[in-house]
Protein backbone atom coordinates (compact mmCIF):
# COMPACT_ATOMS: atom_id res chain seq x y z
CA UNK A 1 0.00 0.00 0.00
CA UNK A 2 1.35 3.54 -0.75
CA UNK A 3 2.09 5.87 1.93
CA UNK A 4 -0.36 8.57 1.99
CA UNK A 5 2.34 12.11 2.06
CA UNK A 6 1.64 13.78 5.38
CA UNK A 7 0.04 17.58 5.06
CA UNK A 8 1.14 20.49 6.48
CA UNK A 9 -1.75 20.40 9.78
CA UNK A 10 0.02 16.57 10.40
CA UNK A 11 3.43 17.79 10.25
CA UNK A 12 2.84 20.69 12.38
CA UNK A 13 4.86 23.88 12.33
CA UNK A 14 8.49 22.84 13.41
CA UNK A 15 8.42 20.40 11.04
CA UNK A 16 7.16 22.73 7.98
CA UNK A 17 9.55 25.01 9.10
CA UNK A 18 12.25 22.41 9.41
CA UNK A 19 11.43 21.62 5.84
CA UNK A 20 11.96 25.40 4.76
CA UNK A 21 15.32 25.81 6.53
CA UNK A 22 16.46 22.41 4.65
CA UNK A 23 16.14 24.59 1.44
CA UNK A 24 17.13 28.12 2.16
CA UNK A 25 19.91 27.48 4.45
CA UNK A 26 22.40 26.45 2.12
CA UNK A 27 21.74 29.21 -0.25
CA UNK A 28 22.10 31.47 2.61
CA UNK A 29 25.35 30.39 3.22
CA UNK A 30 26.47 29.80 -0.66
CA UNK A 31 25.50 33.55 -1.04
CA UNK A 32 27.71 34.58 1.99
CA UNK A 33 30.50 31.86 1.03
CA UNK A 34 30.20 33.12 -2.88
CA UNK A 35 30.89 37.30 -1.16
CA UNK A 36 33.91 36.16 0.88
CA UNK A 37 35.46 34.51 -2.34
CA UNK A 38 34.68 37.75 -4.77
CA UNK A 39 37.91 38.78 -6.04
CA UNK A 40 38.94 42.33 -4.66
CA UNK A 41 38.16 41.84 -1.09
CA UNK A 42 37.69 45.55 -0.68
CA UNK A 43 35.08 46.15 -3.30
CA UNK A 44 33.36 43.08 -1.87
CA UNK A 45 33.38 44.92 1.43
CA UNK A 46 31.97 48.16 -0.18
CA UNK A 47 28.73 46.40 -1.05
CA UNK A 48 28.98 43.39 1.82
CA UNK A 49 25.65 42.00 3.12
CA UNK A 50 25.76 39.68 5.77
CA UNK A 51 22.87 38.00 7.34
CA UNK A 52 23.55 38.66 10.58
CA UNK A 53 20.30 36.87 12.57
CA UNK A 54 18.80 34.21 9.91
CA UNK A 55 15.49 32.58 9.51
CA UNK A 56 14.41 30.42 12.42
CA UNK A 57 16.31 32.05 15.34
CA UNK A 58 14.67 35.11 16.84
CA UNK A 59 11.80 37.68 16.77
CA UNK A 60 12.92 38.60 13.54
CA UNK A 61 15.87 38.90 10.91
CA UNK A 62 18.86 41.14 10.78
CA UNK A 63 20.81 42.22 7.82
CA UNK A 64 24.10 44.29 8.38
CA UNK A 65 25.50 46.17 5.90
CA UNK A 66 28.80 47.37 5.67
CA UNK A 67 28.96 49.83 3.09
CA UNK A 68 31.92 52.28 4.11
CA UNK A 69 33.85 50.32 6.52
CA UNK A 70 36.81 52.10 8.09
CA UNK A 71 39.64 50.63 7.50
CA UNK A 72 40.43 47.51 9.83
CA UNK A 73 36.81 47.75 11.52
CA UNK A 74 34.47 44.90 10.77
CA UNK A 75 31.32 47.12 11.84
CA UNK A 76 28.28 47.14 10.27
CA UNK A 77 27.68 50.93 8.99
CA UNK A 78 23.65 49.68 9.06
CA UNK A 79 21.66 46.98 10.13
CA UNK A 80 18.04 46.35 9.14
CA UNK A 81 15.82 44.28 11.51
CA UNK A 82 12.96 42.36 9.28
CA UNK A 83 9.74 40.57 10.13
CA UNK A 84 6.71 39.33 8.82
CA UNK A 85 3.11 38.15 10.14
CA UNK A 86 -0.04 37.02 8.23
CA UNK A 87 -3.49 37.51 9.94
CA UNK A 88 -5.93 35.08 8.13
CA UNK A 89 -9.81 35.49 8.79
CA UNK A 90 -10.84 31.84 10.30
CA UNK A 91 -7.79 31.43 11.70
CA UNK A 92 -6.72 34.61 13.50
CA UNK A 93 -10.24 36.30 13.71
CA UNK A 94 -14.08 36.05 13.07
CA UNK A 95 -15.82 38.88 11.58
CA UNK A 96 -18.51 37.63 13.83
CA UNK A 97 -16.62 39.29 16.81
CA UNK A 98 -17.63 42.63 15.83
CA UNK A 99 -20.28 42.09 14.02
CA UNK A 100 -22.05 39.57 15.82
CA UNK A 101 -23.78 36.07 15.28
CA UNK A 102 -26.08 37.21 12.67
CA UNK A 103 -24.41 40.38 11.57
CA UNK A 104 -26.47 42.19 8.55
CA UNK A 105 -26.10 45.05 6.80
CA UNK A 106 -26.79 47.59 9.54
CA UNK A 107 -23.66 47.11 10.93
CA UNK A 108 -21.41 49.76 9.38
CA UNK A 109 -20.37 51.19 12.61
CA UNK A 110 -19.44 47.99 13.91
CA UNK A 111 -17.58 47.47 10.10
CA UNK A 112 -15.83 49.94 10.79
CA UNK A 113 -14.77 49.18 14.19
CA UNK A 114 -13.62 45.32 13.14
CA UNK A 115 -11.60 46.35 9.99
CA UNK A 116 -9.60 49.38 12.05
CA UNK A 117 -9.25 46.77 14.73
CA UNK A 118 -7.37 44.35 12.10
CA UNK A 119 -5.51 46.76 10.97
CA UNK A 120 -4.09 47.76 14.24
CA UNK A 121 -3.42 43.63 15.35
CA UNK A 122 -2.01 43.34 12.15
CA UNK A 123 0.79 45.93 12.56
CA UNK A 124 1.16 45.74 16.05
CA UNK A 125 1.87 42.33 15.91
CA UNK A 126 4.79 42.72 13.07
CA UNK A 127 5.78 46.36 15.57
CA UNK A 128 5.99 44.02 18.51
CA UNK A 129 8.44 41.86 16.57
CA UNK A 130 11.06 44.54 15.87
CA UNK A 131 10.40 45.62 19.51
CA UNK A 132 11.63 42.38 20.97
CA UNK A 133 14.70 42.36 19.03
CA UNK A 134 15.52 45.79 21.04
CA UNK A 135 14.99 48.09 17.71
CA UNK A 136 12.75 50.67 16.60
CA UNK A 137 10.13 50.29 13.62
CA UNK A 138 10.78 52.12 10.64
CA UNK A 139 8.55 51.01 7.92
CA UNK A 140 6.05 48.61 7.09
CA UNK A 141 4.60 47.06 3.97
CA UNK A 142 0.74 45.53 3.22
CA UNK A 143 -0.14 43.27 1.44
CA UNK A 144 -4.08 42.51 1.39
CA UNK A 145 -5.69 39.47 0.04
CA UNK A 146 -9.54 40.82 -0.36
CA UNK A 147 -12.91 38.79 -1.42
CA UNK A 148 -14.46 40.51 -4.16
CA UNK A 149 -17.55 41.32 -2.09
CA UNK A 150 -15.98 43.16 0.74
CA UNK A 151 -16.71 46.58 1.27
CA UNK A 152 -14.81 49.34 -0.16
CA UNK A 153 -14.66 51.11 3.28
CA UNK A 154 -13.17 48.14 4.72
CA UNK A 155 -9.76 49.19 3.30
CA UNK A 156 -9.81 52.42 4.38
CA UNK A 157 -10.55 51.49 8.01
CA UNK A 158 -7.93 49.09 7.74
CA UNK A 159 -4.97 51.03 7.21
CA UNK A 160 -6.95 53.65 9.69
CA UNK A 161 -5.99 50.85 12.03
CA UNK A 162 -2.30 50.34 10.92
CA UNK A 163 -1.80 54.10 10.99
CA UNK A 164 -3.33 54.20 14.93
CA UNK A 165 -1.28 51.32 15.66
CA UNK A 166 2.12 53.39 14.52
CA UNK A 167 0.91 56.04 16.34
CA UNK A 168 1.36 54.28 19.81
CA UNK A 169 4.89 55.14 21.68
CA UNK A 170 7.85 53.38 20.32
CA UNK A 171 6.21 53.51 16.61
CA UNK A 172 6.11 56.97 15.94
CA UNK A 173 8.37 57.45 13.64
CA UNK A 174 7.25 54.04 11.53
CA UNK A 175 5.93 54.72 8.02
CA UNK A 176 3.23 52.65 5.76
CA UNK A 177 5.36 52.02 2.70
CA UNK A 178 3.41 50.27 0.13
CA UNK A 179 2.26 46.82 -0.42
CA UNK A 180 0.16 44.65 -2.57
CA UNK A 181 -3.41 44.17 -3.52
CA UNK A 182 -4.83 40.59 -4.36
CA UNK A 183 -8.54 38.79 -4.50
CA UNK A 184 -9.38 35.45 -2.45
CA UNK A 185 -12.04 33.81 -0.60
CA UNK A 186 -11.37 35.20 2.57
CA UNK A 187 -9.29 37.99 4.07
CA UNK A 188 -6.01 37.24 4.63
CA UNK A 189 -3.32 40.26 5.85
CA UNK A 190 0.52 39.80 5.34
CA UNK A 191 2.35 42.69 6.55
CA UNK A 192 6.08 43.30 6.68
CA UNK A 193 8.17 45.56 9.04
CA UNK A 194 11.15 47.01 8.93
CA UNK A 195 13.17 48.59 11.92
CA UNK A 196 16.63 49.68 13.46
CA UNK A 197 18.84 49.31 16.44
CA UNK A 198 19.40 52.23 17.87
CA UNK A 199 22.38 52.89 20.42
CA UNK A 200 22.23 49.36 21.91
CA UNK A 201 23.00 45.81 19.51
CA UNK A 202 20.36 44.16 18.44
CA UNK A 203 18.37 41.63 21.36
CA UNK A 204 18.86 38.22 20.80
CA UNK A 205 16.96 35.24 22.41
CA UNK A 206 20.46 33.07 22.74
CA UNK A 207 21.70 35.62 25.12
CA UNK A 208 20.67 34.66 28.12
CA UNK A 209 22.63 33.32 30.88
CA UNK A 210 22.70 31.51 34.02
CA UNK A 211 22.31 33.92 36.61
CA UNK A 212 20.44 36.09 34.61
CA UNK A 213 16.85 37.66 35.99
CA UNK A 214 14.12 36.73 33.57
CA UNK A 215 11.46 39.34 33.42
CA UNK A 216 7.97 40.70 31.47
CA UNK A 217 6.42 43.60 30.56
CA UNK A 218 3.08 43.60 29.02
CA UNK A 219 -0.06 41.69 30.11
CA UNK A 220 0.11 37.93 30.10
CA UNK A 221 -3.23 35.86 29.15
CA UNK A 222 -5.73 38.52 28.72
CA UNK A 223 -5.70 38.04 25.06
CA UNK A 224 -6.57 34.53 25.18
CA UNK A 225 -9.51 35.75 27.70
CA UNK A 226 -10.44 37.82 25.34
CA UNK A 227 -10.47 35.10 22.25
CA UNK A 228 -12.87 32.89 24.70
CA UNK A 229 -15.38 36.09 25.73
CA UNK A 230 -15.39 37.00 22.11
CA UNK A 231 -16.24 33.45 21.47
CA UNK A 232 -18.88 32.92 23.49
CA UNK A 233 -20.59 36.34 22.67
CA UNK A 234 -20.38 35.48 19.32
CA UNK A 235 -21.73 32.24 19.15
CA UNK A 236 -24.84 31.62 17.54
CA UNK A 237 -26.84 30.05 19.78
CA UNK A 238 -25.66 33.18 22.45
CA UNK A 239 -28.08 35.01 24.36
CA UNK A 240 -27.38 37.35 27.06
CA UNK A 241 -30.28 36.92 28.44
CA UNK A 242 -29.18 33.22 28.74
CA UNK A 243 -26.49 34.20 31.45
CA UNK A 244 -26.59 32.68 34.95
CA UNK A 245 -27.32 34.93 37.80
CA UNK A 246 -24.14 34.86 38.94
CA UNK A 247 -22.48 35.04 36.08
CA UNK A 248 -24.32 38.14 34.86
CA UNK A 249 -23.27 39.58 38.37
CA UNK A 250 -19.41 38.98 37.81
CA UNK A 251 -20.04 40.38 34.50
CA UNK A 252 -21.30 43.27 35.73
CA UNK A 253 -18.90 43.56 38.33
CA UNK A 254 -15.81 43.13 36.48
CA UNK A 255 -16.57 45.05 33.32
CA UNK A 256 -13.58 46.86 33.22
CA UNK A 257 -10.96 43.77 33.29
CA UNK A 258 -13.94 42.18 30.86
CA UNK A 259 -12.85 45.24 28.23
CA UNK A 260 -9.26 44.68 28.94
CA UNK A 261 -9.44 41.26 27.83
CA UNK A 262 -11.37 41.78 24.62
CA UNK A 263 -9.43 44.60 23.63
CA UNK A 264 -6.03 42.66 24.11
CA UNK A 265 -7.88 40.13 21.95
CA UNK A 266 -9.12 43.02 19.15
CA UNK A 267 -6.56 46.09 19.40
CA UNK A 268 -3.61 45.01 20.84
CA UNK A 269 -0.55 47.60 22.05
CA UNK A 270 2.24 45.75 22.68
CA UNK A 271 5.30 47.37 24.37
CA UNK A 272 6.84 48.95 22.06
CA UNK A 273 9.17 51.00 23.92
CA UNK A 274 10.11 47.68 26.11
CA UNK A 275 12.38 46.17 23.67
CA UNK A 276 14.43 49.51 22.96
CA UNK A 277 14.23 50.28 26.81
CA UNK A 278 15.61 46.58 27.51
CA UNK A 279 18.80 47.06 25.27
CA UNK A 280 19.23 50.21 27.08
CA UNK A 281 19.42 48.92 29.79
CA UNK A 282 21.69 46.28 29.01
CA UNK A 283 19.40 43.13 28.47
CA UNK A 284 20.63 40.20 27.58
CA UNK A 285 18.19 38.60 25.58
CA UNK A 286 14.43 39.16 24.08
CA UNK A 287 11.49 38.15 22.89
CA UNK A 288 8.02 38.43 22.33
CA UNK A 289 5.17 36.25 23.60
CA UNK A 290 3.14 35.20 20.64
CA UNK A 291 2.54 31.13 21.14
CA UNK A 292 1.77 31.25 24.70
CA UNK A 293 4.42 31.75 27.50
CA UNK A 294 5.95 28.56 28.50
CA UNK A 295 6.02 27.46 24.62
CA UNK A 296 8.10 30.54 23.57
CA UNK A 297 10.04 30.58 27.27
CA UNK A 298 11.22 27.23 25.79
CA UNK A 299 11.82 28.97 22.80
CA UNK A 300 14.05 31.08 24.48
CA UNK A 301 15.47 28.22 26.85
CA UNK A 302 16.65 26.24 23.70
CA UNK A 303 17.83 29.41 22.19
CA UNK A 304 20.66 30.32 24.75
CA UNK A 305 21.27 26.45 25.94
CA UNK A 306 19.81 27.71 29.77
CA UNK A 307 16.64 26.55 31.75
CA UNK A 308 14.10 29.22 33.20
CA UNK A 309 12.90 28.56 35.73
CA UNK A 310 9.56 30.66 36.22
CA UNK A 311 8.45 31.86 39.31
CA UNK A 312 5.54 30.33 40.37
CA UNK A 313 4.16 32.96 42.94
CA UNK A 314 4.49 35.29 40.08
CA UNK A 315 2.84 33.38 37.67
CA UNK A 316 -0.27 33.04 40.33
CA UNK A 317 -0.60 36.57 40.88
CA UNK A 318 -1.35 37.05 37.38
CA UNK A 319 -3.74 34.15 37.12
CA UNK A 320 -5.80 35.15 39.91
CA UNK A 321 -6.54 38.33 38.17
CA UNK A 322 -8.03 36.48 35.29
CA UNK A 323 -10.34 34.34 37.51
CA UNK A 324 -13.10 36.47 37.40
CA UNK A 325 -13.27 36.33 33.50
CA UNK A 326 -13.09 32.16 33.95
CA UNK A 327 -16.36 32.99 36.37
CA UNK A 328 -17.76 34.94 33.76
CA UNK A 329 -17.21 31.93 31.24
CA UNK A 330 -18.87 29.37 33.99
CA UNK A 331 -14.57 28.07 33.62
CA UNK A 332 -13.44 26.55 35.89
CA UNK A 333 -10.37 28.91 37.51
CA UNK A 334 -7.77 26.71 35.81
CA UNK A 335 -8.88 28.22 33.02
CA UNK A 336 -6.91 31.65 33.81
CA UNK A 337 -3.65 29.49 34.38
CA UNK A 338 -3.99 28.40 30.92
CA UNK A 339 -4.45 31.42 30.01
CA UNK A 340 -1.15 33.28 31.18
CA UNK A 341 0.96 29.88 30.57
CA UNK A 342 -0.09 28.81 26.95
CA UNK A 343 -2.43 31.28 25.87
CA UNK A 344 -0.52 33.45 23.07
CA UNK A 345 -0.90 36.85 20.96
CA UNK A 346 0.08 38.10 24.20
CA UNK A 347 3.01 40.34 22.18
CA UNK A 348 4.12 40.90 25.43
CA UNK A 349 7.93 40.95 25.77
CA UNK A 350 9.80 38.26 27.87
CA UNK A 351 13.63 39.54 28.74
CA UNK A 352 16.38 38.75 30.54
CA UNK A 353 18.92 40.96 32.25
CA UNK A 354 22.05 40.16 34.36
CA UNK A 355 21.56 39.43 38.39
CA UNK A 356 21.77 43.13 39.91
CA UNK A 357 20.57 45.36 37.69
CA UNK A 358 17.59 47.53 38.56
CA UNK A 359 14.52 45.99 36.12
CA UNK A 360 13.56 49.26 33.44
CA UNK A 361 9.96 51.21 34.25
CA UNK A 362 7.26 48.88 33.02
CA UNK A 363 9.18 45.11 33.61
CA UNK A 364 8.15 42.91 36.54
CA UNK A 365 10.11 39.62 37.41
CA UNK A 366 8.71 36.41 36.65
CA UNK A 367 12.25 34.32 37.07
CA UNK A 368 15.13 33.45 36.76
CA UNK A 369 17.57 31.89 34.31
CA UNK A 370 19.52 28.51 35.26
CA UNK A 371 22.31 26.53 34.16
CA UNK A 372 20.60 23.79 31.99
CA UNK A 373 20.26 20.53 33.10
CA UNK A 374 22.33 17.44 31.26
CA UNK A 375 22.34 19.72 28.25
CA UNK A 376 18.73 19.90 28.01
CA UNK A 377 17.25 23.43 28.01
CA UNK A 378 14.14 23.37 29.52
CA UNK A 379 11.48 25.82 31.14
CA UNK A 380 11.00 24.69 35.11
CA UNK A 381 7.66 25.29 36.83
CA UNK A 382 6.79 23.91 40.44
CA UNK A 383 2.93 23.29 39.45
CA UNK A 384 2.39 21.05 36.42
CA UNK A 385 0.87 23.80 33.99
CA UNK A 386 -0.27 23.03 30.76
CA UNK A 387 3.18 23.48 28.51
CA UNK A 388 0.68 23.67 24.69
CA UNK A 389 0.91 26.86 22.87
CA UNK A 390 -0.36 28.07 20.09
CA UNK A 391 0.86 26.21 16.55
CA UNK A 392 0.00 28.13 13.11
CA UNK A 393 -0.86 24.57 11.26
N1 LIG B 1 7.80 30.74 5.51
C1 LIG B 1 8.95 30.93 6.17
N2 LIG B 1 10.12 31.01 5.50
C2 LIG B 1 11.27 31.21 6.14
N3 LIG B 1 11.38 31.36 7.47
C3 LIG B 1 10.25 31.30 8.20
C4 LIG B 1 8.98 31.06 7.59
N4 LIG B 1 8.04 31.04 8.57
C5 LIG B 1 8.68 31.27 9.72
N5 LIG B 1 10.01 31.43 9.51
C6 LIG B 1 11.03 31.74 10.49
O1 LIG B 1 10.81 30.93 11.64
C7 LIG B 1 11.00 31.68 12.84
C8 LIG B 1 9.77 31.58 13.71
O2 LIG B 1 8.66 32.09 13.01
P1 LIG B 1 7.35 32.57 13.77
O3 LIG B 1 6.87 31.51 14.69
O4 LIG B 1 6.41 33.13 12.77
O5 LIG B 1 7.96 33.73 14.63
P2 LIG B 1 7.20 34.83 15.44
O6 LIG B 1 6.42 34.08 16.50
O7 LIG B 1 8.27 35.69 16.02
O8 LIG B 1 6.33 35.53 14.45
C9 LIG B 1 11.36 33.09 12.39
O9 LIG B 1 12.77 33.22 12.43
C10 LIG B 1 10.86 33.16 10.97
O10 LIG B 1 11.61 34.03 10.17
C1 LIG C 1 -10.33 32.48 14.91
C2 LIG C 1 -9.17 32.43 15.86
N1 LIG C 1 -8.73 31.23 16.29
C3 LIG C 1 -7.69 31.18 17.13
C4 LIG C 1 -7.07 32.31 17.57
C5 LIG C 1 -5.92 32.22 18.52
N2 LIG C 1 -4.62 32.44 17.88
C6 LIG C 1 -4.46 32.76 16.59
S1 LIG C 1 -2.83 33.00 16.17
C7 LIG C 1 -2.32 32.65 17.74
C8 LIG C 1 -0.88 32.66 18.16
C9 LIG C 1 0.10 33.38 17.34
O1 LIG C 1 -0.08 33.23 15.98
P1 LIG C 1 1.01 33.18 14.84
O2 LIG C 1 0.37 33.60 13.58
O3 LIG C 1 1.72 31.88 14.90
O4 LIG C 1 1.94 34.35 15.33
P2 LIG C 1 3.51 34.35 15.36
O5 LIG C 1 3.89 33.30 16.37
O6 LIG C 1 3.94 34.06 13.98
O7 LIG C 1 3.80 35.74 15.82
C10 LIG C 1 -3.41 32.36 18.57
C11 LIG C 1 -3.32 32.01 20.00
C12 LIG C 1 -7.56 33.55 17.09
N3 LIG C 1 -7.02 34.73 17.42
N4 LIG C 1 -8.61 33.56 16.24
MG1 LIG D 1 5.18 34.57 12.54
Amino acid sequence: MERSPRTVAQAGEDAVLSAILEVITPHNDAVAQQHRQEPGQERAQQSGQTLAVGPGNDDAAVLAFSAQPSPGSSQPTAEVVMTTDTMSEGQDFRRRWWLGPNSTAEAAERTEVWAMDVGTKAAAQNLSDISAMGAVPSALLVSLTLPADLPVEWVGDFFQGMVRACRAPGAQRCVIAGGDLGSGDTISVTITALGQAEDAPVLRRSGAQPGDILAVAGPLGRAAAGFELLEHLSAPEHDGAADATEQKRLWESHEDLIRDCLAAQQRPEPPLTAGPTAAAHGATAAMDISDGLIRDAGRLASAAGVCLKLDDAALEAEAVQLEPVAGVLGRDPQAARRWVCAGGEEYALLATFGAGVVLPEGFRPLGEVLEHRDGVPRVITEHAVSAGGWSSL
